[in-house]
């Protein structure tokens, strides 16, 4: 889509309108949640942009920190390590300023990760259908649980075991193949509702 297209849809107007009332209201960072797949990164940093906020990714931030990929954080010291590493940034973030941060797809699982978001700042639970994720997440091998067997598979109990979880979020977005804005949109218009 062209910007000038963009900046005339109606969609891409009331997005803009409701992010200037909800940029003034809102106290708390913005915390998206949800699976390997779903759009955090990408959504989050859109949502960002929108409301003029700072975005932060957790799986940045570590492999930052680190100095490796979270591939090579799990191979090298194993999933518990980098867990450990995950809750410690996730609770540097939530005392910063409000900004928008997108979690990786198992920090939410963690009951003390968990409970700490979501006293300080809003969960959104970003959701869509298993076969989106398969073909979302097939785009790069950067996900080392999804290594070992059959990604389909894999993600299908991942989503099974963690969907408890996810509902605990304060919102809860279902997501399509949609323009990013409309996505965005619907999050800034959720949040609104919710305050
Ligand atoms: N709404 C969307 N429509 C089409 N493609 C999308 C959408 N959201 C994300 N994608 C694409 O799906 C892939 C995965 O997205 P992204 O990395 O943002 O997921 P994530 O939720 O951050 O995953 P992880 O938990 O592994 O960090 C990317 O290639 C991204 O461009
Ligand atoms: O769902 C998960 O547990 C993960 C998702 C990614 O964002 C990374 O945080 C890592 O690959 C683990
Ligand atoms: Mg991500």
């Amino acid at each position: 889509m062209t910007q000038s297209q963009s900046s005339h849809s109606p969609s891409a107007t009331s997005a803009r309108a409701s992010s200037g009332s909800l940029a003034a209201r809102l106290d708390r960072p913005i915390v998206l949640v949800g699976l390997m797949g779903v759009g955090k990164t990408t959504v989050g940093r859109r949502l960002a942009e929108a409301l003029k906020r700072s975005f932060v990714d957790v799986d940045h931030e570590i492999e930052r920190a680190a100095d490796r990929t979270v591939s090579e954080i799990f191979a090298t010291h194993g999933e518990a390590y980098f867990r450990e590493g995950e809750r410690r940034v996730v609770a540097r973030l939530m005392g910063e300023k409000a900004g928008v941060i997108a979690t990786g797809g198992g920090a939410f699982i963690d009951a003390d990760t968990r409970a700490l978001i979501l006293d300080k700042g809003v969960a959104v639970w970003l959701d869509c259908d298993l076969e989106t994720l398969v073909e979302r997440t097939s785009r790069r091998n950067t996900r080392p649980l999804l290594r070992g067997g059959d990604p389909a598979k894999i993600l299908a109990e991942l989503k099974e075991q963690r969907s408890d979880s996810y509902a605990q979020a304060h919102i809860h977005i279902v997501t399509d193949d949609g323009p990013h804005h409309r996505t965005v949109s619907r999050i800034i218009e959720a949040i609104d509702a919710w305050l």
